[in-house]
Protein backbone atom coordinates (compact mmCIF):
# COMPACT_ATOMS: atom_id res chain seq x y z
CA UNK A 1 0.00 0.00 0.00
CA UNK A 2 2.55 2.48 1.28
CA UNK A 3 5.25 1.95 -2.23
CA UNK A 4 1.31 2.37 -4.00
CA UNK A 5 1.22 5.77 -2.71
CA UNK A 6 4.92 6.35 -3.06
CA UNK A 7 5.25 5.59 -6.84
CA UNK A 8 2.70 7.63 -7.40
CA UNK A 9 3.39 10.87 -9.82
CA UNK A 10 4.04 14.22 -8.28
CA UNK A 11 1.72 16.82 -9.69
CA UNK A 12 3.37 19.28 -11.13
CA UNK A 13 1.92 23.17 -11.77
CA UNK A 14 3.39 25.62 -14.35
CA UNK A 15 3.66 29.19 -14.10
CA UNK A 16 4.11 31.37 -17.23
CA UNK A 17 3.73 34.89 -18.00
CA UNK A 18 5.57 37.72 -19.15
CA UNK A 19 8.53 39.30 -17.37
CA UNK A 20 6.70 41.08 -14.19
CA UNK A 21 3.20 39.94 -14.72
CA UNK A 22 2.84 38.71 -11.40
CA UNK A 23 4.38 34.88 -11.21
CA UNK A 24 5.87 35.29 -8.23
CA UNK A 25 3.32 37.00 -6.98
CA UNK A 26 1.12 34.09 -7.66
CA UNK A 27 3.89 31.32 -6.26
CA UNK A 28 3.52 32.91 -2.89
CA UNK A 29 -0.11 32.73 -2.80
CA UNK A 30 0.13 29.63 -4.04
CA UNK A 31 2.00 28.59 -1.38
CA UNK A 32 0.23 29.63 1.17
CA UNK A 33 -3.16 27.59 0.00
CA UNK A 34 -1.01 24.17 0.06
CA UNK A 35 0.30 24.97 3.99
CA UNK A 36 -3.38 25.85 4.55
CA UNK A 37 -4.15 22.58 3.79
CA UNK A 38 -1.32 20.88 4.73
CA UNK A 39 0.50 20.11 2.24
CA UNK A 40 4.18 20.19 1.35
CA UNK A 41 4.90 22.08 -2.07
CA UNK A 42 8.29 22.06 -3.67
CA UNK A 43 9.23 25.02 -6.05
CA UNK A 44 11.84 25.22 -8.87
CA UNK A 45 13.03 29.02 -10.03
CA UNK A 46 14.70 29.87 -13.30
CA UNK A 47 16.00 33.16 -13.61
CA UNK A 48 17.75 34.64 -16.51
CA UNK A 49 20.42 36.32 -13.96
CA UNK A 50 22.87 34.86 -12.20
CA UNK A 51 20.78 34.96 -8.53
CA UNK A 52 17.48 33.76 -7.61
CA UNK A 53 15.99 37.28 -6.16
CA UNK A 54 12.42 35.98 -6.23
CA UNK A 55 13.61 32.77 -3.96
CA UNK A 56 13.67 35.59 -1.23
CA UNK A 57 10.13 36.31 -1.35
CA UNK A 58 9.87 32.37 -0.84
CA UNK A 59 8.96 30.76 2.80
CA UNK A 60 12.21 29.45 4.15
CA UNK A 61 10.64 25.58 4.80
CA UNK A 62 9.73 25.41 1.56
CA UNK A 63 12.10 23.23 -0.78
CA UNK A 64 13.49 24.97 -3.74
CA UNK A 65 15.90 24.13 -6.62
CA UNK A 66 17.47 26.85 -8.82
CA UNK A 67 18.17 27.16 -12.14
CA UNK A 68 19.82 30.15 -12.82
CA UNK A 69 21.88 32.17 -15.79
CA UNK A 70 19.54 30.44 -18.58
CA UNK A 71 16.39 30.34 -19.62
CA UNK A 72 14.88 26.71 -18.27
CA UNK A 73 13.03 26.64 -21.91
CA UNK A 74 16.25 26.00 -23.96
CA UNK A 75 19.78 26.21 -22.62
CA UNK A 76 19.26 24.52 -19.28
CA UNK A 77 15.76 21.94 -20.47
CA UNK A 78 17.72 19.05 -19.69
CA UNK A 79 18.81 20.02 -16.29
CA UNK A 80 14.67 20.32 -15.83
CA UNK A 81 14.40 16.56 -15.26
CA UNK A 82 17.11 16.37 -12.62
CA UNK A 83 15.73 18.58 -10.85
CA UNK A 84 12.30 17.44 -10.89
CA UNK A 85 13.84 13.82 -9.97
CA UNK A 86 16.23 15.38 -6.94
CA UNK A 87 13.33 17.26 -5.41
CA UNK A 88 11.06 14.23 -5.21
CA UNK A 89 14.01 11.78 -3.63
CA UNK A 90 14.97 14.07 -0.82
CA UNK A 91 11.67 15.67 -0.07
CA UNK A 92 8.92 13.20 -1.42
CA UNK A 93 6.41 16.88 -1.62
CA UNK A 94 2.97 17.03 -2.43
CA UNK A 95 3.00 19.09 -5.42
CA UNK A 96 5.81 20.88 -7.65
CA UNK A 97 5.35 24.16 -9.06
CA UNK A 98 8.01 25.33 -11.38
CA UNK A 99 7.91 29.37 -12.28
CA UNK A 100 9.92 29.96 -15.39
CA UNK A 101 11.62 33.39 -16.53
CA UNK A 102 8.92 35.44 -18.04
CA UNK A 103 10.83 34.66 -21.04
CA UNK A 104 10.62 31.49 -21.31
CA UNK A 105 8.91 29.69 -24.31
CA UNK A 106 5.88 27.28 -22.40
CA UNK A 107 6.04 24.90 -24.93
CA UNK A 108 9.53 24.09 -24.75
CA UNK A 109 8.98 23.81 -21.02
CA UNK A 110 6.35 21.51 -21.23
CA UNK A 111 8.39 19.60 -23.45
CA UNK A 112 11.26 18.96 -20.63
CA UNK A 113 7.97 18.42 -17.94
CA UNK A 114 6.55 15.93 -19.95
CA UNK A 115 9.70 13.67 -21.05
CA UNK A 116 9.01 10.53 -21.92
CA UNK A 117 11.50 9.50 -19.05
CA UNK A 118 9.30 11.59 -16.71
CA UNK A 119 5.98 9.54 -17.35
CA UNK A 120 5.71 7.91 -13.78
CA UNK A 121 7.46 10.69 -11.97
CA UNK A 122 5.28 13.64 -13.11
CA UNK A 123 1.71 14.39 -13.66
CA UNK A 124 1.41 17.68 -15.25
CA UNK A 125 -1.62 19.01 -13.36
CA UNK A 126 -1.25 22.41 -14.76
CA UNK A 127 -0.35 25.69 -17.20
CA UNK A 128 -1.25 28.78 -15.39
CA UNK A 129 -0.08 31.60 -17.44
CA UNK A 130 -0.43 35.51 -15.36
CA UNK A 131 -1.39 38.09 -17.90
CA UNK A 132 -0.51 41.59 -17.05
CA UNK A 133 -3.57 43.16 -17.94
CA UNK A 134 -2.39 46.96 -18.62
CA UNK A 135 0.88 45.56 -20.55
CA UNK A 136 -1.58 42.82 -22.65
CA UNK A 137 -4.06 45.91 -23.84
CA UNK A 138 -0.71 48.04 -24.76
CA UNK A 139 1.31 45.21 -26.92
CA UNK A 140 -2.06 44.28 -28.72
CA UNK A 141 -2.30 48.08 -29.82
CA UNK A 142 0.70 48.75 -30.66
CA UNK A 143 2.44 45.14 -30.71
CA UNK A 144 3.50 43.02 -33.37
CA UNK A 145 7.26 41.80 -32.65
CA UNK A 146 8.81 38.74 -31.01
CA UNK A 147 7.56 39.93 -27.01
CA UNK A 148 4.09 39.88 -28.57
CA UNK A 149 4.12 36.51 -30.14
CA UNK A 150 5.48 35.42 -27.11
CA UNK A 151 3.17 36.41 -24.94
CA UNK A 152 0.29 35.14 -27.24
CA UNK A 153 2.01 31.59 -26.83
CA UNK A 154 2.29 32.07 -23.79
CA UNK A 155 -1.58 32.78 -23.04
CA UNK A 156 -2.32 29.97 -25.90
CA UNK A 157 -0.65 27.29 -23.53
CA UNK A 158 -2.51 28.46 -20.27
CA UNK A 159 -4.70 25.82 -18.71
CA UNK A 160 -6.05 28.55 -16.53
CA UNK A 161 -5.26 32.33 -17.30
CA UNK A 162 -5.19 34.82 -14.90
CA UNK A 163 -6.07 38.34 -15.66
CA UNK A 164 -3.48 40.23 -13.40
CA UNK A 165 -3.13 43.95 -12.32
CA UNK A 166 -7.30 44.48 -12.62
CA UNK A 167 -6.84 48.03 -10.27
CA UNK A 168 -5.06 49.55 -13.54
CA UNK A 169 -7.92 48.81 -16.12
CA UNK A 170 -10.98 50.70 -16.50
CA UNK A 171 -14.15 48.45 -16.32
CA UNK A 172 -14.23 49.00 -20.85
CA UNK A 173 -10.71 47.76 -20.82
CA UNK A 174 -11.31 44.72 -18.54
CA UNK A 175 -14.03 43.37 -20.68
CA UNK A 176 -11.58 44.43 -23.55
CA UNK A 177 -8.71 42.31 -21.99
CA UNK A 178 -10.74 39.82 -21.16
CA UNK A 179 -12.74 39.06 -25.17
CA UNK A 180 -8.67 38.98 -26.44
CA UNK A 181 -7.79 36.03 -23.63
CA UNK A 182 -11.04 34.27 -25.45
CA UNK A 183 -9.92 34.80 -28.74
CA UNK A 184 -6.63 33.72 -28.35
CA UNK A 185 -7.14 30.36 -25.98
CA UNK A 186 -10.60 29.26 -26.46
CA UNK A 187 -10.56 26.67 -23.41
CA UNK A 188 -8.77 27.85 -20.69
CA UNK A 189 -11.01 29.28 -17.56
CA UNK A 190 -9.89 33.10 -17.38
CA UNK A 191 -9.98 34.87 -13.59
CA UNK A 192 -9.59 38.68 -13.27
CA UNK A 193 -7.39 39.36 -10.17
CA UNK A 194 -5.53 41.70 -8.29
CA UNK A 195 -2.09 40.54 -6.99
CA UNK A 196 -3.42 37.10 -8.01
CA UNK A 197 -5.35 36.93 -5.45
CA UNK A 198 -8.02 33.96 -6.00
CA UNK A 199 -10.93 33.06 -3.47
CA UNK A 200 -11.64 29.82 -5.36
CA UNK A 201 -8.81 27.29 -5.23
CA UNK A 202 -11.02 24.68 -6.56
CA UNK A 203 -8.68 23.82 -9.91
CA UNK A 204 -5.87 22.56 -7.57
CA UNK A 205 -8.62 19.63 -6.61
CA UNK A 206 -8.88 18.77 -10.66
CA UNK A 207 -7.90 15.41 -11.47
CA UNK A 208 -4.88 15.00 -13.61
CA UNK A 209 -5.78 13.22 -16.66
CA UNK A 210 -4.62 14.74 -19.75
CA UNK A 211 -4.67 18.72 -20.02
CA UNK A 212 -5.78 20.22 -22.99
CA UNK A 213 -2.56 22.98 -24.20
CA UNK A 214 -3.65 25.05 -26.63
CA UNK A 215 -4.91 23.10 -29.95
CA UNK A 216 -2.98 20.52 -28.21
CA UNK A 217 -3.91 17.18 -25.83
CA UNK A 218 -0.56 16.93 -23.47
CA UNK A 219 -0.50 14.48 -21.37
CA UNK A 220 0.47 10.84 -22.03
CA UNK A 221 0.29 10.89 -25.21
CA UNK A 222 3.09 13.10 -25.85
CA UNK A 223 2.75 14.77 -29.19
CA UNK A 224 3.07 18.21 -29.31
CA UNK A 225 5.41 18.16 -32.22
CA UNK A 226 2.50 16.73 -34.48
CA UNK A 227 0.60 19.82 -34.91
CA UNK A 228 3.52 21.57 -36.33
CA UNK A 229 4.34 23.74 -33.54
CA UNK A 230 7.29 25.70 -34.42
CA UNK A 231 10.59 25.73 -32.10
CA UNK A 232 11.50 28.66 -32.47
CA UNK A 233 13.64 30.39 -29.40
CA UNK A 234 11.43 33.48 -29.72
CA UNK A 235 12.63 34.91 -26.41
CA UNK A 236 16.36 35.20 -27.92
CA UNK A 237 16.27 38.64 -28.27
CA UNK A 238 15.52 39.19 -24.15
CA UNK A 239 18.87 39.78 -22.53
CA UNK A 240 19.95 40.05 -18.35
CA UNK A 241 22.47 41.74 -17.32
CA UNK A 242 23.92 41.27 -13.63
CA UNK A 243 25.61 43.67 -11.43
CA UNK A 244 27.07 42.78 -8.24
CA UNK A 245 26.85 46.34 -5.82
CA UNK A 246 29.94 46.18 -3.76
CA UNK A 247 29.01 48.97 -1.50
CA UNK A 248 26.01 50.59 -0.34
CA UNK A 249 24.80 53.21 -2.93
CA UNK A 250 22.57 56.12 -2.48
CA UNK A 251 18.61 55.56 -2.58
CA UNK A 252 17.74 59.14 -4.31
CA UNK A 253 20.56 58.83 -6.99
CA UNK A 254 19.08 54.98 -7.56
CA UNK A 255 15.29 55.87 -7.72
CA UNK A 256 16.25 58.34 -10.89
CA UNK A 257 18.50 55.49 -12.25
CA UNK A 258 15.52 52.64 -12.30
CA UNK A 259 13.13 56.04 -13.94
CA UNK A 260 15.68 56.55 -16.51
CA UNK A 261 15.71 53.58 -17.92
CA UNK A 262 15.27 53.21 -21.60
CA UNK A 263 11.84 51.20 -22.66
CA UNK A 264 13.53 48.57 -24.10
CA UNK A 265 15.10 47.57 -20.37
CA UNK A 266 11.33 46.59 -18.87
CA UNK A 267 12.24 44.68 -15.56
CA UNK A 268 14.78 45.21 -13.44
CA UNK A 269 15.19 43.05 -9.72
CA UNK A 270 17.33 42.71 -6.85
CA UNK A 271 19.00 43.77 -3.87
CA UNK A 272 20.39 47.15 -2.61
CA UNK A 273 21.58 48.84 0.39
CA UNK A 274 21.46 52.49 0.88
CA UNK A 275 24.18 54.61 2.02
CA UNK A 276 21.67 57.10 3.22
CA UNK A 277 19.54 54.50 5.18
CA UNK A 278 20.30 53.31 8.31
CA UNK A 279 23.43 50.54 7.88
CA UNK A 280 22.63 47.12 7.54
CA UNK A 281 19.21 47.52 6.05
CA UNK A 282 18.72 45.86 2.83
CA UNK A 283 16.15 46.02 0.09
CA UNK A 284 14.48 43.83 -2.38
CA UNK A 285 13.67 45.88 -5.31
CA UNK A 286 10.94 45.10 -8.60
CA UNK A 287 10.73 47.53 -11.43
CA UNK A 288 8.28 46.31 -14.10
CA UNK A 289 7.36 48.29 -17.31
CA UNK A 290 8.22 51.76 -15.21
CA UNK A 291 7.20 51.08 -11.55
CA UNK A 292 8.90 50.24 -8.98
CA UNK A 293 8.62 48.66 -5.40
CA UNK A 294 11.15 48.42 -2.55
CA UNK A 295 10.56 45.83 0.45
CA UNK A 296 12.54 45.43 3.23
CA UNK A 297 14.14 41.94 3.46
CA UNK A 298 16.78 40.11 5.52
CA UNK A 299 18.30 38.03 3.03
CA UNK A 300 18.55 34.27 3.19
CA UNK A 301 22.06 33.18 3.37
CA UNK A 302 24.67 34.92 2.00
CA UNK A 303 23.21 36.78 -0.80
CA UNK A 304 25.38 40.12 -2.02
CA UNK A 305 23.50 43.24 -3.20
CA UNK A 306 23.20 42.72 -6.48
CA UNK A 307 20.78 45.02 -9.32
CA UNK A 308 19.44 42.86 -12.68
CA UNK A 309 18.50 44.16 -15.70
CA UNK A 310 16.09 42.54 -18.17
CA UNK A 311 14.90 43.66 -21.63
CA UNK A 312 15.30 43.87 -25.28
CA UNK A 313 18.34 45.01 -27.20
CA UNK A 314 19.65 46.73 -24.98
CA UNK A 315 22.85 48.93 -24.80
CA UNK A 316 24.80 47.39 -22.46
CA UNK A 317 27.52 49.91 -22.04
CA UNK A 318 25.05 53.05 -20.99
CA UNK A 319 23.60 50.55 -18.11
CA UNK A 320 27.42 49.88 -17.61
CA UNK A 321 28.26 53.79 -17.56
CA UNK A 322 24.89 54.52 -15.32
CA UNK A 323 26.18 52.06 -12.65
CA UNK A 324 29.48 53.17 -12.72
CA UNK A 325 28.29 56.64 -11.88
CA UNK A 326 25.85 55.89 -9.21
CA UNK A 327 28.63 53.66 -7.25
CA UNK A 328 30.89 56.55 -8.08
CA UNK A 329 28.01 59.10 -6.41
CA UNK A 330 27.55 56.87 -3.65
N1 LIG B 1 -0.62 47.34 -9.40
C1 LIG B 1 -0.38 46.01 -9.33
N2 LIG B 1 0.90 45.57 -9.19
C2 LIG B 1 1.11 44.23 -9.11
C3 LIG B 1 0.03 43.30 -9.17
N3 LIG B 1 0.56 42.05 -9.07
C4 LIG B 1 1.90 42.18 -8.97
N4 LIG B 1 2.26 43.50 -8.99
C5 LIG B 1 3.63 44.08 -8.92
O1 LIG B 1 4.29 43.78 -10.15
C6 LIG B 1 5.70 43.56 -9.92
C7 LIG B 1 6.13 42.22 -10.51
O2 LIG B 1 5.49 41.14 -9.82
P1 LIG B 1 6.17 39.69 -9.70
O3 LIG B 1 5.20 38.81 -8.99
O4 LIG B 1 7.54 39.78 -9.15
O5 LIG B 1 6.26 39.32 -11.27
P2 LIG B 1 6.99 38.08 -11.98
O6 LIG B 1 6.11 37.67 -13.09
O7 LIG B 1 7.36 37.05 -10.97
O8 LIG B 1 8.31 38.76 -12.54
P3 LIG B 1 9.60 37.95 -13.21
O9 LIG B 1 10.04 36.96 -12.19
O10 LIG B 1 10.60 39.02 -13.48
O11 LIG B 1 9.13 37.36 -14.49
C8 LIG B 1 5.89 43.64 -8.41
O12 LIG B 1 6.37 44.93 -8.10
C9 LIG B 1 4.49 43.42 -7.85
O13 LIG B 1 4.32 44.04 -6.60
C10 LIG B 1 -1.33 43.81 -9.30
O14 LIG B 1 -2.33 43.09 -9.37
N5 LIG B 1 -1.44 45.16 -9.37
Amino acid sequence: MISNEQAKPTPVYLLSGFLGSGKTTLLGNLLSEWKRRGLKPAVIMNELGEVNLDGELVDREVPMAEMLGGCICCSIRGDLGVEIGALIAEHRPDAIVIESTGAANPMETLDGVTDASMYKTVDLRAVITVVDGPELLARSRSGKGRTFKLMKEQIRCGTLLLLNKCDKLEPEQLVEAQQLLREWNGHADIVPVVRCELDDWRWLEAESGDIEVGSIRHGREHGHEEDGHEHEHSHGHVMAATYYLDEPVNSVAFEELLRGLPDNIYRAKGIVSFSDMSAGSRYLFQYAYRESDFIRIEPQGEVLDVAVFIGEHFSKEWLDERIALLLSES
